[in-house]
């Protein structure tokens, strides 16, 4: 099954004036549609984020997977690195971590992959006291031949902290991650483009085995293990927010600026969708008003599990009187304040598991927050987790390190959608309610409808073949369309807020 051609399509829709810490949501959100077609004319596809940085990224790697045959994923992930210049696989990267004595260590990789014969990594480490360690070693692979190393200055009293090498093993372990990993919580800098192979890769992941499920006839939930639930619960996804767009009319939901407001918007949702637990997104208030709105729901909805997300607008002190103050109320409490360390002081004193999809975003971020006892719960997110596969992997590490887990959103479509319920359905110790933001689309879609319907709050997960959902091609027509007129190319809700609020910041922790 050789992929012969992919269509990327960037395509927008309306989006509600959602209120977050960062800002509120512009009046259109930007999605990109992948679709994947193989020689034999199976068609698979895929959603990702609509920025228009990452859509060129997408579009630049969709052209180095043309002729692999579906089942490569690897090669595929191998390609999109080095075409986006990730560490030790591309033309030139370069990785820094800090760990907490101030030893800082710079790793530049200079590869040529998939094909590779030629490694170069420099590492460069430079101690509390100020000296410094640089040591390059050239690899040639596949025969493992060493050809030169070069070290200067004095050992480090301290860890030395990185290394990325690749091509063939060198002669002499490459000192391997360490300030990064066993014991110590400190401050952690990822190169944004390890993050950007992964949410680069995810669409085309999906894509593949959207077809490989096609020409089996099986469903994605079976490449993954299978289903180990037949539906999918999702939570109620609450927004404070205005009644429209300041330029536009009123949108349906209407205004959420206070309890009332929220228990109100409650209601609707659960009232449409059957929802079973509820997530609301705060940071928008100060955290008394947020806790009140806490108070409202579990008065309104009793027995609904509940969740407050204010995505890192607390200071450490904040975060643990809300959570105490919320004992015996919330279910979770989701990235109070920014960072693995300052979590780790607030999950050390509040009664609730702390949850996160801000501070534990790559695999290199589970040692220090596991060593810390950050979190207790992580959100997947498979847009960037690298896709399904790699997902499946981090829910893997997950289970070993013992933590619960629920799924993260953003503003999305109906492919999204699919795959997040397959992934969840395959995922055992997903056991919390997903977030989506599915009803804020308010019925605008790419895909046809019927395939994804709610049932108290759950999807039910697709038993066609692959991920079980269609394009809607005139759809996706007129969403592009939109996406061509409405004069965005890149989310930013702190921008669009200070239209409307000119001293609006969005600096963390504000309270
Ligand atoms: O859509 C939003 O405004 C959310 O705040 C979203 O951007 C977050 O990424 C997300 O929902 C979260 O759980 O942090
Ligand atoms: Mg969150």
């Amino acid at each position: 099954m050789i992929i012969r051609q992919i269509h990327v399509t960037p395509v927008a829709f309306r989006d509600p004036p959602l209120l977050n810490a960062a800002g509120v949501h512009e009046p259109w959100a930007l999605r990109t549609i992948v679709e994947v077609v193989t020689d034999q004319g199976l068609t698979g596809l895929g959603e990702t984020y609509g920025d228009l940085d990452h859509l060129r990224k997408v579009r630049e790697c969709a052209q180095a997977l043309i002729g692999l045959d579906v089942h490569a994923t690897n090669t595929m992930y191998a390609r999109i690195s080095a075409l986006l210049g990730a560490p030790g696989t591309g033309p030139s990267a370069t990785r820094t971590a800090t760990n907490p004595t101030g030893t800082r260590t710079e790793a530049t990789g200079t590869g040529t992959t998939p094909t590779g014969t030629r490694t170069t990594t420099t590492e460069t480490a430079t101690t509390p006291t100020g000296t410094r360690l640089e040591s390059t070693e050239t690899s040639t692979t596949p025969t493992g031949t060493r050809t030169k190393t070069t070290e200067t200055g004095a050992p480090t009293p301290g860890p030395v902290t990185e290394a990325t090498a690749t091509g063939a093993p060198a002669p002499r372990p490459v000192t391997k991650v360490t300030a990064t990993g066993a014991t110590t919580p400190g401050p952690l800098t990822t190169n944004p483009k390890e993050r950007t192979v992964d949410r680069v890769f995810s669409p085309f992941d999906v894509a593949c085995l959207d077809i490989r499920g096609k020409a089996a006839g099986v469903p994605v939930s079976d490449l993954l293990g299978g289903r180990v639930r037949d539906a999918v619960p999702y939570s109620a996804y609450l927004f404070y927010k205005w009644a429209g767009h300041p330029d536009d009319e009123p949108d349906r939901f209407g205004a959420a600026l206070d309890p009332a407001g929220i228990v109100e918007q409650a209601g609707l949702l659960i009232d449409e969708y059957g929802f079973e637990s509820i997530k609301l997104k705060g940071g928008v208030y100060p955290p008394d008003e947020e806790i009140a709105a806490i108070r409202a729901l579990h008065e309104a909805f009793p027995g609904l599990p509940l969740r407050l997300d204010p995505n890192a607008a607390w200071t450490v002190e904040t975060s643990i009187r809300v959570g105490r103050e919320l004992d015996g109320v919330l279910q979770y409490l989701e990235d109070p304040t920014p960072g693995i360390p300052g979590m780790s002081e607030v999950a050390a004193k509040v009664p609730m598991p702390l949850a996160t999809n801000m501070c534990v975003v790559t695999p290199e971020h589970f040692p220090p927050a596991m060593a810390a006892r950050a979190i207790g719960v992580l959100l997947l997110d498979h847009h960037y987790w690298g896709g399904l596969v790699r997902s499946s992997h981090i829910a893997a590490m997950c289970d070993a390190f013992g933590l619960a887990m629920s799924m993260h959103s953003n503003s999305h479509l109906g492919i999204s959608l699919a795959a997040m319920t397959h992934l969840a359905a395959a995922t055992p110790n997903l056991t919390f309610a997903s977030d989506t933001h599915t009803p804020w689309q308010n019925g605008q879609d790419v895909i046809q409808p019927g395939a994804l319907e709610f049932t108290n709050g759950a999807v039910p997960v697709p038993t066609a073949p692959g991920l079980g959902v269609d394009l809607d091609r005139d759809a996706l027509a007129v969403m592009n369309e939109q996406y061509e007129k409405c004069g965005i190319v890149a989310r930013n809700d702190t921008s669009y807020m200070q239209r409307f609020t000119p001293t609006f910041t969005a600096g963390r922790p504000r309270w």
